[in-house]
């Protein structure tokens, strides 16, 4: 009997991401499962399953138990059980989570370091973000500000990791899972209204979507995709401008002047990063810019990791608070 289509619809992803010319040096490697036990990530590891015993891609699945809640050692070992119905072997991976920077946060760091650590070397690490994770993630970004990178939202494949389902509704997960009998968990934080991601998506995309008569979901993670592919365009052409722009350990403030805005901040930004500034905002950014493009003789601005930015002689230097050049 052939499958449910929507069963069809999560293998088919799967096989699409595996056989895209992007995952092309991956061919034939090792596949890792992150399996939480919801509803996303056992479909992903039931397609996961299907597509290795056709490709051959040897598979297997990793359970991260953060501790956080009462039961989670049955939440792991119920999807341990499963994962094994499916034919994947799995291991439960316990992680302290220190809570520092918010316990949500805290924990994801976690998890993704445990992955990190757990998998074969050169294997792919699928995880089951949905078209409605994408969607969420960019309203997230438009909502607090925090620029193209975020809006861009996440991408199929960053390796180690591959988000084969970032094209397919969360309701087909769970259709996908009842056609085949898999019992997902569902995390209680998924419905704890503390978080802003849990309003958005019980709150505020449904009321979109009302307003907007239908189809927001699709047009976020549309617009994530668009905004990526000009994103990486205009990166491309920062690197190469960087190298254009470089003069005696510094910049050159004429050459880049005559840079359009967007490619001007993210040379600024590749080169700081590159001079070693860790962690810089928009607001840093924007005075570092205003250096070259608003410039009158102002003293250049502080940077994060005591780190100040100076102009002089038509050139633009990082030094340290003491005035020594970086790595010097
Ligand atoms: N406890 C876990 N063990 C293994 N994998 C997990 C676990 N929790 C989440 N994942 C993986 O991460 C994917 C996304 O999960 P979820 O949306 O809960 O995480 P998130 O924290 O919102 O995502 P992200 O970590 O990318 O921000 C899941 O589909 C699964 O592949």
């Amino acid at each position: 009997m052939p499958p449910e289509p929507v069963v069809s619809e999560t293998r088919t992803a799967v096989r699409r991401l595996l056989e895209s010319p992007e995952a092309a040096p991956f061919k034939g490697a090792p596949l890792v499962v992150a399996c939480s036990g919801g509803a996303d990530s056992l479909a992903l590891a039931a397609a996961v399953a299907h597509v290795s015993r056709w490709t051959g891609a040897s598979a297997q699945a990793i359970v991260v138990n953060h501790g956080l809640q009462v039961g989670s050692d049955a939440v792991a070992e119920r999807a341990v059980e499963q994962l094994a119905g499916l034919g994947l072997p799995a291991q439960v991976v316990e992680v302290d989570v220190d809570g520092m920077g918010g316990l949500e946060a805290a924990a994801r760091k976690a998890r993704y370091a445990a992955l990190r650590a757990e998998r074969p070397s050169d294997s792919l690490v699928l995880l089951g973000h949905t078209l409605d994770d994408q969607a969420e993630t960019v309203l997230l970004g438009l909502g607090r500000g925090s620029g193209p990178r975020s809006i861009a939202g996440m991408r199929p494949l960053d390796p180690p990791w591959a988000r084969p389902f970032l094209t397919i509704r969360r309701t087909s997960t769970e259709a996908a899972c009842r056609a085949q009998g898999l019992e997902p968990w569902h995390d209680p934080h998924n419905a704890d209204s503390r978080f802003a991601r849990v309003r958005l998506r019980t709150e505020v995309l449904p009321l979109l979507e009302d307003a907007l008569q239908g189809g927001v979901a699709e047009a976020l993670a549309r617009t994530a995709r668009q905004l990526r592919e000009d994103s990486d365009a205009l990166e491309a052409v920062a690197v190469a401008e960087l190298s254009r722009v470089r003069a005696d350990h510094g910049l050159d403030c004429e050459r880049l002047r005559l840079l359009p805005a967007a490619v001007r901040r993210r040379v600024l930004r590749d080169w700081l990063r590159s001079e070693g500034v860790p962690e810089m905002t928009d607001a840093h950014l924007r005075s570092a810019d205003a250096l070259i493009a608003e410039w009158r003789g102002q003293g250049g601005p502080a940077l994060p990791g005591d780190f100040v930015l100076r102009r002089a002689h038509g050139r633009l230097r990082v030094e340290t608070a003491d005035r020594k050049p970086p790595n010097g």
